[in-house]
């Protein structure tokens, strides 16, 4: 039974709550009547707000230098986490499992993107990726974005790389030799992932997949953080009935249930 499913509304904390994402995620909470915002936390804030406050779920959306912090902090006190924040490493999510099995009862959502658009690109990628000989990966982000390549370019690419290796697809074709460094992009395992910054943009993503004759290219648009937060919220319901370390929003969703219309 997720935490809160009784008649009291689940407490929940938001870390970053200045942020650009933070301040949404607050105003998201606090209107959804199951939930209620009992901390609002920002840098230089004592996290033991937190504990006062009775938070039983934390929303991390803060930089990659605090939230391991934060994470191990809310695991030592009982809180469940579900984070947005980018700079996840092999070694950062076994630190998180290890930090986890001290814990067993709580859950830890590592969401790289909480927007269905970019879940679904994420999902068709893997899909696609066994089709095609080639394959890059371009994300396109505003300027004030901290990390490149971004967090949700990283997992795709990822996704795409363990499909090839799953399928025994042969190395992406490339025969460049790069005159000046970094014109190819980065090597996330294989799959070439480029970064866009561009004042205008917010959040949007291309995986271009090709094959003897023919393109496929699968993109996604984020224009207002609005769209990230359902996302949020099915991460803070959820996350009880998850425990250990989920990563992937779309662990938590029915992806390949029965059609439904959009509104129902
Ligand atoms: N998973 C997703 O769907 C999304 C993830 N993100 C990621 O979320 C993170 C935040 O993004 P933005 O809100 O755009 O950044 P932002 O820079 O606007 O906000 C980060 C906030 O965290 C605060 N902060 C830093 N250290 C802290 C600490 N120890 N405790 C509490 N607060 C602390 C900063 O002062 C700042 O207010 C980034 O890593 C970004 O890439 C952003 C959008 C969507
Ligand atoms: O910083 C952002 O804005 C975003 N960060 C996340 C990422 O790095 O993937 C998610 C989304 O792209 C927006």
């Amino acid at each position: 039974m997720s935490a809160g499913s009784g008649q009291e509304p689940l407490r929940v904390a938001v870390l970053g709550a200045r942020g650009r994402m933070g301040r949404q995620a607050c105003a998201a909470v606090d209107a959804a009547p199951d939930l209620e915002l009992v901390a609002e936390i920002g840098r230089g804030d004592r996290l033991d707000a937190l504990a006062e406050a009775g938070a039983q779920v934390a929303v991390d959306l803060t930089v990659p230098a605090a939230v391991m912090g934060n994470v191990e902090w809310c695991l030592s006190h009982g809180v469940h986490v579900v984070t947005g924040t980018t700079g996840w490493t092999a070694d950062r999510l076994d630190t998180v499992r290890q930090w986890c099995t001290q814990a067993p009862a709580l859950g830890v959502l590592v969401a790289p993107n909480f927007g269905i658009g970019a879940v679904l690109v994420m999902r068709f990628a893997q899909q696609a990726a066994r089709f095609f000989e080639s394959v890059e990966v371009v994300e396109l982000h505003h300027p004030d974005k901290l990390d490149a390549p971004s967090g949700t370019a990283v997992r795709t690419a990822q996704l795409i790389a363990a499909a090839r290796a799953e399928a025994g697809l042969d190395p992406v074709p490339d025969a460049t030799v790069e005159a000046l460094e970094g014109a190819r992009g980065a090597d996330v395992d294989g799959v070439r992932v480029h970064a866009v910054r561009l004042r205008g943009l917010l959040a949007h993503q291309e995986v271009l997949l090709g094959g003897p004759g023919e393109t496929l290219t699968l993109r996604d648009d984020t224009y207002d953080r609005a769209s990230f937060m359902p996302g949020v919220l099915v991460g803070v319901r959820k996350v009880a009935d998850h425990p250990g370390l989920t990563v992937g929003l779309e662990n938590y969703l029915d992806l390949d249930g029965a059609p439904r219309r959009a509104g129902d």
